[in-house]
């Protein structure tokens, strides 16, 4: 199932998305919360009738570095021995068709198409074999980089923390096993040309081991969203591109890069 959050007449729902045809596609609205018990109502709106937002609002965004080895040489880094985990904070996270405001503070804004997962409940010290009990499902995610600040600063909190430097959508596809989505094909255009072409199979650490190895150390929510790592093909991102993150089996995530204004 796609579970979808929008809004609508300034109300914000959740939605399961229905049909093939992008416009042709509605939501039913659902009754409750999708990390608990809940169910469809039977009410249906088209979804071009509505605003999309952010799949979840998550508590954090763990993101792990690295996981793809053309993508650490191309950057001329070292491949972690063990997952290689920082933080995107809530207040950088976008929904679909939201702007990526290009910040004053850095010259070379990079795109990183990224497989995220969301997590569906409460947890900590997972095993590898309870992984997909915790697993609410997957969505896109585009983990915009200040390349020239993650050089210079070290630290990464400003160069990946930025305000709406964590698109994610266009919803969480909630229907795929562990297995199939560390085996999907993730593309990155930008205007149209390609950019980024991977398999999340390419991953260095699989889904398990970044949840065994984060959930190690913290405890996760319902809506935490964790990002798995971006394949080879990282590039700049000027003011007026439209980037779109296309994943297998999910959908595709576009948005437009503005002047902060
Ligand atoms: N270089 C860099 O920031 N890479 C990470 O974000 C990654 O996804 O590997």
């Amino acid at each position: 199932m796609r579970i979808a959050r929008f809004s609508i007449d300034g109300n914000v729902a959740f939605g399961a998305v229905e049909g093939d045809k992008q416009d042709e596609l509605v939501l039913d609205i659902i009754k409750g919360i999708p990390f608990a018990d809940y169910e469809l109502s039977g009410t249906k709106v088209p979804l071009g009738k509505v605003r999309l937002l952010p799949p979840v609002l998550p508590n954090k965004v763990v993101a792990f570095g690295r996981n793809y080895r053309e993508h650490a040489q191309e950057l001329g880094n070292a491949v972690p021995e063990a997952p290689f985990a920082f933080f995107k904070p809530s207040t950088s996270v976008i929904g679909p068709g939201d702007d990526i405001q290009y910040p004053s503070f850095t010259e070379e804004l990079h795109h990183e198409a990224e497989l995220a997962v969301v997590i569906g409940r409460m947890c900590r010290e997972v095993p590898r074999e309870r992984v997909k009990d915790v697993v609410f499902g997957y969505t896109c995610a585009n983990d915009i980089t200040a390349r020239d600040v993650q050089r210079r600063e070290k630290q990464w909190a400003r160069a990946k923390g930025f305000d709406s430097a964590c698109p994610l959508g266009p919803w969480v596809e909630t229907d795929l096993s562990v297995d199939a989505a560390n085996d999907l094909t993730i593309q990155l255009t930008v205007n149209g040309e390609q950019r980024q072409l991977g398999r999340t199979s390419e991953m260095i650490h699989p889904i398990e081991d970044l949840i065994v190895n984060i959930s190690e150390a913290m405890t996760l929510l319902p809506g935490d969203v964790i990002l798995t790592g971006t394949p080879a093909g990282v590039g700049p991102l000027h003011v007026g591109d439209e980037v779109a993150v296309t994943i297998e089996g999910i959908g595709t995530l576009t948005n437009k890069v503005v002047k902060r204004g």
